[in-house]
């Protein structure tokens, strides 16, 4: 039985609530974040229907979040802390059990900044292919498109891979020696990736590897995203 998750003092703490897209690449960095913090059962789901534009109603981007985009964790007291990495540092500081956001300094450097660079060379990158060289979430959402900015951000994605091969040729993580929200943030990369039937080159195979290692962690697994269709 594992001990159950209290809010460190001073914290707003729960209920949590989290507006959610269950299989989306970046909601998905958040629930395996819950996962990995044994918060999962602690946190109130809230569908919000990207397919029918519901992020980007008013009420949504002036109460929730203004970027219109999920996640967003809601605390009991009603704030609303948006942005993947700002809702990881939250949870990861909220209580106890795995580190995901590092101890010391240097681990903290070193996950940040490759959090963020796998969100530059890879997920947004995806992301971005996704609302503009496809149909992406359709017509009444995509309100512009450009599709030769999609296509290059396409291939900053596949060069993004490569890098990600690269580093996890010399290391076990992606941040260094242990599992972090920057492996997480790959992990939601080759999610959106496989969305967009956007293949990782054969010859990247130790970022395969990785990523099968990965996606034996239950965390990750028990994910909708993994679920089959
Ligand atoms: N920088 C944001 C990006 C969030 C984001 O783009 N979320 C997607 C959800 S999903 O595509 O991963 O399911 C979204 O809301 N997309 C809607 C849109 O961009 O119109 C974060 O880190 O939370």
């Amino acid at each position: 039985m594992s001990a159950v998750a209290r809010p460190v003092d001073g914290e707003v703490g729960f209920p949590l609530k989290i507006y959610d897209f269950p299989r989306g690449p970046y909601p998905t960095r958040v629930r395996i974040a819950l996962a990995e913090k044994n918060l999962q059962s602690r946190v109130e789901f809230v569908m919000v229907d990207l397919r029918k534009g519901a992020h980007k109603d008013p009420r949504f981007i002036s109460d929730k979040n203004y970027s219109g985009t999920v996640p967003v964790l809601e605390l009991a007291d009603g704030t609303c802390i948006a942005e993947c990495t700002a809702i990881t540092e939250y949870l990861d500081a909220l209580v106890g059990g795995a580190v995901l956001t590092g101890s010391t300094a240097f681990e903290r450097g070193m996950i940040h900044m490759m959090s963020k660079r796998a969100e530059l060379e890879l997920l947004d990158a995806i992301s971005v292919y996704f609302h503009h060289g496809t149909p992406g979430l359709g017509p009444l959402v995509e309100q512009y498109q450009n599709r030769e900015w999609g296509l290059r951000q396409r291939d900053k994605a596949l060069r993004g891979m490569h890098y990600f091969d690269d580093v996890l040729r010399k290391r076990a993580y992606v941040a260094g020696d242990a599992f972090s929200m920057a492996d997480i943030t790959v992990i939601a990369g080759l999610v959106f990736a496989d969305i967009v039937d956007l293949a990782v080159p054969a010859e990247c195979t130790a970022l395969l590897a990785w990523y099968e290692r990965m996606k034996m962690r239950p965390s990750v697994n028990s994910q909708p995203a993994f679920a089959r269709r």
